[in-house]
């Protein structure tokens, strides 16, 4: 069994996170539950930024905050002096609702509406990442009419192939993401931005994919994007302040995942932009990155009860819980795998091989294939690991499930910062067709 953070399993032997035992968050907010490791938020954010000052650079550390949105998070980002990256005009006012300082907070989105670039633009945001010439006219025109200049990014896409899961590269050239850097597209994006009275371009952006295991593919990213500089420097004179290398730096879901220590990412991709500046006889830029998974995935446990089972002999036994798609859907989307264990029973040995089902109304609708747990009965609590990342953030009420509650804990204190949804929390955007359904 792999603990991450303050996870540990107590006297009782009840698996604590934060030095509060589950089965009292179980008993005091229900389950499922989304139970978050706040100090291991913490450790792997300051663990970014000291890598980035032993090694003397700028830098900005952005959270991405499509990992895990809410008030509470991204006050805790705040916290911690990061940066934030958000990719919709809900998780901008999300970061807006938390106060988050401005001029620190990053656009993205491959396709954002004039609304949501209006938005960025009143509330002044740090940085806008323009991924395309329609948004690169629409913002123009903006900034035209309100007689501004924005600070942009220029999202590029360098034609990399990173090891992961196809739904989540983005680096590649046949990518729906950003200027492409080999055909041409990026050089006209350029121009167009160097022309442009109400545009200020910092640098570039670029991000490989996600749930990544090696630097080779961002080393390679940094190494196309410097020698497009160099060309941009000898044709316009451009210099890039800013250099972003995007998130994407893998965790530890199951003992197949083997992730680097997340300092060694950021070292080597340090070590090659500086080698790059010097081979290129340029500045080095200020360096930002974007980690969501890598931040939030390990730090983050769902809690669930067990209720019915279905054994097919010779064939499997299924256990299910009181959750499942609607609030992980990665095991249905990507095939995605997880640990887990009874948290009312770590210390129990091993009895059977259970498939862990959840409780939609779909047969992929399943948790986890093949777990090795002690014999469960109905009611015992199921902790799965590392949900922390893309859990919460893409829960839905498929089948009319209520999202669950999310509680932070953090020496011996659970604080609920998410409440559970209710029934009439699900019914409160639909409109009758017959009156008397209201009265
Ligand atoms: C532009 C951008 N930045 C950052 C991230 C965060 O990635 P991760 O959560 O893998 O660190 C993503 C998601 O893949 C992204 O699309
Ligand atoms: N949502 C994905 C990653 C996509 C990241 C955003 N570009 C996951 O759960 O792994």
């Amino acid at each position: 069994m792999f603990l991450h953070g303050t996870s540990r399993v107590n006297e009782k032997g009840h698996l604590e996170i934060g030095g509060v035992d589950t089965l009292d968050i179980v008993k005091e907010f229900g389950t499922p539950v989304y139970v978050y490791d706040i100090a291991l938020i913490r450790e792997r954010a300051r663990g970014y930024k000291e890598t980035f000052e032993r090694m003397g650079v700028k830098a900005q550390v952005a959270y991405a905050s499509k990992a895990f949105s809410t008030i509470a998070m991204v006050q805790l980002a705040e916290q911690e002096g990061l940066s934030l990256d958000v990719v919709s005009g809900g998780e901008l006012y999300t970061a807006i609702a938390a106060e988050f300082p401005v001029k620190r907070i990053h656009f993205h989105g491959n396709n954002k509406s004039r609304d949501e670039l209006l938005m960025a633009l009143n509330h002044e945001i740090g940085c806008i990442v323009v991924d395309n010439f329609h948004e690169l006219n629409m913002l123009e025109e903006l900034c035209r009419e309100k007689k501004i200049k924005a600070d942009i990014l220029l999202r590029v896409t360098p034609g990399i192939e990173a090891h992961t899961h196809d739904y989540i590269l983005t680096g590649q050239e046949d990518s729906k993401f950003g200027f492409d850097l080999q055909n041409g597209q990026a050089t006209m994006a350029l121009e167009q931005s160097l022309k442009s009275e109400y545009i200020h371009l910092l640098g570039v952006h670029c991000h490989i994919g996600s749930q990544i295991f090696e630097t080779t593919g961002f080393l390679l990213a940094a190494r196309k994007i410097f020698s497009k500089l160099h060309e941009w420097r000898e044709a316009f004179q451009f210099e890039a302040k800013v250099l972003n290398l995007g998130g994407g730096f893998g965790i530890r879901y199951t003992k197949e995942d083997q992730p680097i220590p997340a300092a060694k990412y950021v070292e080597e991709i340090i070590s090659e932009v500086k080698r790059q500046a010097r081979h290129f006889n340029m500045e080095v830029p200020e360096i930002w990155i974007e980690p969501g998974r890598s931040l939030v995935g390990d730090a983050g446990t769902t809690l669930y009860k067990t209720g019915s089972r279905k054994e097919v002999p010779n064939v499997r036994n299924y256990l299910a819980v009181d959750g499942g798609m609607s609030d992980n859907i990665r095991p249905a989307l990507y095939e995605a795998k997880y640990e887990a264990v009874l948290a009312n029973r770590v210390l129990e040995p091993v009895e059977e091989t259970v498939s862990i089902a959840g409780k939609c109304c779909e047969s992929g609708d399943m948790l986890i294939w093949d777990l090795p747990l002690p014999k469960a009965g109905q009611d015992d609590i199921l902790a799965v690991f590392c949900t922390g990342a893309y859990g919460y953030s893409m829960a839905n009420n498929y089948n009319r499930i209520p999202r669950p509650p999310v509680v932070f804990v953090e020496n011996g204190q659970a604080r609920l910062v998410v409440r559970r949804e209710t029934f009439d929390d699900l019914v409160q955007f639909d409109l009758p067709l017959l009156e008397k359904v209201n009265k």
